[in-house]
């Protein structure tokens, strides 16, 4: 039941304009959990994201699923059918309706001829029916909320039946109850479907409650994990987020401003 685990993972760029942004990570994002990947801008978040889905190779090291296979090792049709990725990149509907485009997520198993099978179609339905979206299976995609989208994306992702699905900053587009909501869901949906699911996100105090663990990515390429608690009383937390009379309140769990003494 590991999820994803990182071996001395080292992450970055090739090439003249080539760097290291992340050394020698070792973690792991289990299987039922929620994990957030958080970190100041440049940490390295999408950095590391994009090399765990399998989108650029490691410098060094190694990011593992349960079975011990190695994701850059994977074939594009065998990692579609392991890994799911949801990103903030915008999605072209055209005119798909929002069952259309969670049955993309069907696509690696589908057979040569594309069509969906009974079986398919049951897949599509859960998924929507997981994320709550079963009620808007027949409206155009391009007609939806922005919490809308995220959760047919989300059903699209489940439809493809992954072991890990990783999510680059899933609620910035959201409005505050529809942030709470959506990350209420992937921790339920990291339960009931026993998947991994790591997520990168600026909301620190959301992630704080709502996680049940912590990737902390520092500005100088380390990474402290544990789960919300331990990182906020280890003071991980605040020396990468407090700036001077701006303070992570480790009992509140929120940004507090100090008065002026
Ligand atoms: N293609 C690239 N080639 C070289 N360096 C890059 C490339 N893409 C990003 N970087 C650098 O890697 C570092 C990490 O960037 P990354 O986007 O992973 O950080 P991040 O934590 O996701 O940032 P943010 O919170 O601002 O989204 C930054 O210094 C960035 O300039």
């Amino acid at each position: 039941m590991t999820g994803l685990m990182l071996d001395d993972l080292t992450v970055g760029y090739r090439g003249r304009r080539g760097r290291t942004v992340a050394a020698h990570l070792s973690a792991t994002a289990a299987t039922g959990r929620l994990t957030a990947l958080i970190g100041p801008n440049g940490a390295g978040k999408s950095t590391l994201l994009r090399t765990v889905c399998g989108l650029q190779p490691p410098l060094s090291g190694r990011a593992m699923l349960s079975d011990g296979t190695q994701i850059t090792s994977l074939r594009a049709s065998a990692l579609a059918r392991r890994v799911a990725v949801v990103t903030t990149d915008a999605v072209d509907p055209g005119r798909l309706t929002a069952y259309d485009v969670a049955a993309l997520g069907r696509t690696p198993y589908l057979s040569p001829s594309g069509r969906l099978a009974d079986h398919d179609r049951r897949r599509t339905g859960e998924a929507l029916e997981a994320v709550r979206a079963s009620h808007l299976a027949d409206r155009p995609f391009h007609d939806l909320s922005d919490g809308e989208c995220q959760r047919v994306l989300a059903a699209r992702a489940l439809a493809q039946e992954p072991e890990l699905l990783v999510l680059d900053e899933p609620t910035s587009h959201l409005d505050a109850p529809s942030r709470v909501e959506f990350l209420d869901l992937l921790a339920s949906l990291a339960r009931e479907q026993s998947i991994a699911v790591l997520m990168s996100s600026h909301e620190l105090e959301l992630v704080m409650r709502l996680s049940d663990e912590v990737w902390l990515l520092r500005g100088d390429g380390t990474m402290a994990t544990g789960s919300p608690a331990e990182l906020a009383a280890g003071g991980a937390v605040s020396s990468a987020f407090d700036r001077g009379r701006l303070r992570f309140d480790t009992e509140q769990f929120a940004f507090v401003i100090d008065e002026d003494s």
